[in-house]
């Protein structure tokens, strides 16, 4: 744990709390963090007893004295908030970006000044230490810049450096990824509802479910399509319920899923874009 950093958070939500619970476990102490947000006083307080960081109504102020930037509020807020604390930001900070679909260059671009960016992509099981992040670095971001960015996020699950261009998907992808499985798990529910089973008990028998399947997936070098085959008995159940799937085109509707996801996220970073120019 370093002792030196200190680090300042622009929004202080869901993915900001992930990320504290993280980081102050082996990447700083809780008193290296400062917590700030646009209005929501009582969050920070919350945050602050929860996790013993600093909260600052300030942010320039919190902006001046950090090492890294955050910066975790929605993407068609970033250009206020950094108009706010762009006077405060140095050449020798690291800002890093959570923002869905916003490019490194469009971040350079409201600080107003040559200084490194790392855009990430983690997901919301960061907050369970699981999170799958992808990192990619700006024109100015140099291989330490990224290691930084890298082991902040190894506090919170698995990370991998990918080339800024590939974001959209893994946004689309992983970022999301999470709802994907979550809206399964609805559906599973709901179908055991239907067919009368009593709702703790699916809802224990779903959940092993997942994570069993999760478990082989990682433990074994088998193709996903392999591991279904071995479920699937002819003539058995697996293979009637699979061949619904199939009328209904299941995967089709996964990929058209994951296409549009990452559209979006392409879609979020040219409104941000055309709100500046228009600004
Ligand atoms: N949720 C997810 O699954 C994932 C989200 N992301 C990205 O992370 C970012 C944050 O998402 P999430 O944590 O879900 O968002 P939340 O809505 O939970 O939190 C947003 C935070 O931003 C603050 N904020 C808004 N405007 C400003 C401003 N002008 N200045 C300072 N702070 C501001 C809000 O403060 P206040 O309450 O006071 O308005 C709030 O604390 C997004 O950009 C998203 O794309 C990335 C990966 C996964
Ligand atoms: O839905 C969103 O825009 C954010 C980004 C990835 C997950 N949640």
């Amino acid at each position: 744990m370093t002792t030196t950093r200190s680090i300042a958070f622009i929004g202080a939500g869901s993915m900001a709390e992930a990320l504290i619970a993280g980081m102050t476990k082996t990447f700083c102490h809780p008193t290296q963090i400062v917590v700030t947000n646009r209005q929501n006083r009582a969050r920070l307080e919350e945050l602050k007893r929860t996790y013993g960081v600093h909260a600052a109504q300030d942010a320039q102020r919190a902006v001046q004295h950090a090492d890294i930037v955050i910066l975790a509020m929605k993407p068609k807020d970033v250009a206020e908030a950094m108009a706010a604390v762009a006077p405060a930001i140095r050449p020798n900070q690291l800002i890093l970006s959570l923002l869905a679909g916003v490019t490194t260059e469009t971040i350079e671009q409201l600080a107003r000044r040559d200084v490194a960016v790392v855009r990430a992509m983690p997901n919301t099981s960061a907050a369970v230490g699981l999170s799958a992040t992808a990192i990619a670095g700006g024109r100015f971001a140099s291989e330490q810049h990224l290691e930084t960015a890298k082991q902040l996020f190894e506090t919170v699950g698995i990370v991998t450096i990918v080339p800024e261009r590939d974001l959209h998907a893994v946004t689309g992808l992983s970022g999301s990824g999470p709802a994907y499985v979550y809206y399964l798990v609805e559906a599973m529910e709901k179908a055991a509802a239907d067919i009368g089973l009593e709702r703790d008990v699916a809802k224990t028998l779903i959940l092993q479910t997942i994570i069993g399947a999760a478990e082989m997936l990682k433990a074994s070098d088998k193709h996903p399509s392999v591991l279904r085959r071995e479920v699937t008995s002819p003539g058995g159940t697996t293979e009637a319920g699979i061949k619904v799937l199939e009328q209904y085109r299941f995967q089709e509707a996964i990929a058209a899923c994951i296409r549009r996801a990452t559209a979006r996220s392409e879609e979020l970073g040219n409104a941000l874009l055309t709100a500046i120019a228009e600004s």
